[in-house]
């Protein structure tokens, strides 16, 4: 079932532009300027219980304009969106309680207040009951590791461990959806692999529908099962990551040791890049896109005693990707 809906989501802002100077200072209060910019552009995609969706482009794209719009915080200029069935900045009350969002950069927890105070609060606004409250936050315990600074001001928390915080505030209230805005920007790479099994276990396990965005390519990697890319505002891609691999020039080799050394090597679908003996590489050809496939094809031809894959990396294929929308849009 669709737990989010966005139709021709479009956003403009529109800012006043000071001329240069004095006189033009005075001249810009006098009769301002308006400035329209179209951040995001008449987007549509859904998003399915249970599943995590990358939305990802590059700086300046729209996805935190378009992750605004899904949680309520901005108004669309025009287009429709659905969360649960509820328009977020129209009911923000029901939509409040039906979703939970984490922006990296900020935080939803008081400042003064240690972890644990912070949470009870949140446990009492949304009437959380206490045994479940017990109950969700020794889970979020064993995934995040929140005994440890629980009794510690959230001013006094390092980067990694108030987001830990804000990921379980996000949650206390057990939201079926959840939006993550850069969440583990800055943190080192152990706490990084922490929250991912975290969101993980949210999305298999309690069959949340997940947002999040995010320039960390490993983090793409080890969690997305669909990317939605935008650009200049508007949606250019919405498929698998394979998919995406395969659409912006993905490149991969795969090295095999035959079980014999063959004078002449074939798999129609793959192209032969080099031929030595019993060792063979092989590219993608016409028909054959994925390394999944090419496998398959050399193993029902050949028997082989070895085998490597080399594909070039998430970051090369998302350049290749940004890149090509430039070119489209230019
Ligand atoms: N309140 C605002 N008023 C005017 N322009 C805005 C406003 N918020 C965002 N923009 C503009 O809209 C565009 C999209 O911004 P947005 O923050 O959504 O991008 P982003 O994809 O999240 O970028 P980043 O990866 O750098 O965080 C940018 O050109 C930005 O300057």
């Amino acid at each position: 079932m669709d737990a989010i809906i966005a139709r021709d989501l479009t956003k403009t802002f529109h800012t006043i532009a000071r001329r240069p100077g004095f006189v033009g200072g005075l001249k810009s209060l006098v009769a301002p300027a308006r400035i329209a910019k179209t951040a995001v552009d008449g987007v549509s995609f859904s998003v399915r219980e249970g599943e995590l969706l990358a939305l990802l482009g590059p700086n300046g794209a729209g996805k935190s304009t378009t992750i605004k719009m899904l949680t309520g915080i901005l108004v669309p200029t025009s287009g429709s969106v659905h969360v649960a069935g509820i328009e977020p900045h129209r009911d923000r009350e029901r939509n409040a309680r039906t979703i939970g969002a984490v922006f990296g950069q900020r935080t939803q927890l008081w400042w003064d207040l240690p972890a644990r105070d912070s949470l009870a609060i949140l446990r009492d606004i949304f009437g959380v009951e206490a045994e479940e409250y017990r109950r969700r936050l020794s889970e979020f315990d064993d995934l995040l590791g929140l005994s440890e600074f629980w009794d510690t001001r959230i001013r006094h928390l390092s980067l990694g461990q108030r987001v830990r915080c804000d990921l379980a505030a996000a949650l206390i209230h057990d939201p079926k959806i959840v939006f993550l805005d850069e969440p583990t920007i800055g943190m080192d790479v152990v706490v990084k692999e922490q929250v991912r099994e975290f969101l993980r276990h949210q999305v298999e396990r309690r069959g949340r529908a997940v947002v999040l965005t995010t320039h960390d390519m490993t983090e793409v990697n080890r969690l997305a099962e669909r990317i939605v890319l935008i650009n200049h505002g508007r949606l250019f891609f919405d498929g698998s990551l394979t998919e995406l691999r395969s659409r912006f020039g993905a490149t991969w080799q795969v090295h095999v040791t035959l079980a014999d050394a063959p004078a002449e090597v074939a798999v129609p679908g793959l192209r032969v890049l080099r031929h030595d003996g019993p060792r063979v590489a092989f590219g993608p050809g016409e028909g054959a896109t994925t390394t999944h496939e090419a496998l398959r094809l050399i193993i029902e031809r050949y028997a082989i005693s070895d085998l490597t894959i080399e594909e070039n990396d998430l970051e090369d294929v998302m350049r290749e990707a940004y890149l090509h929308r430039e070119q489209v849009t230019a």
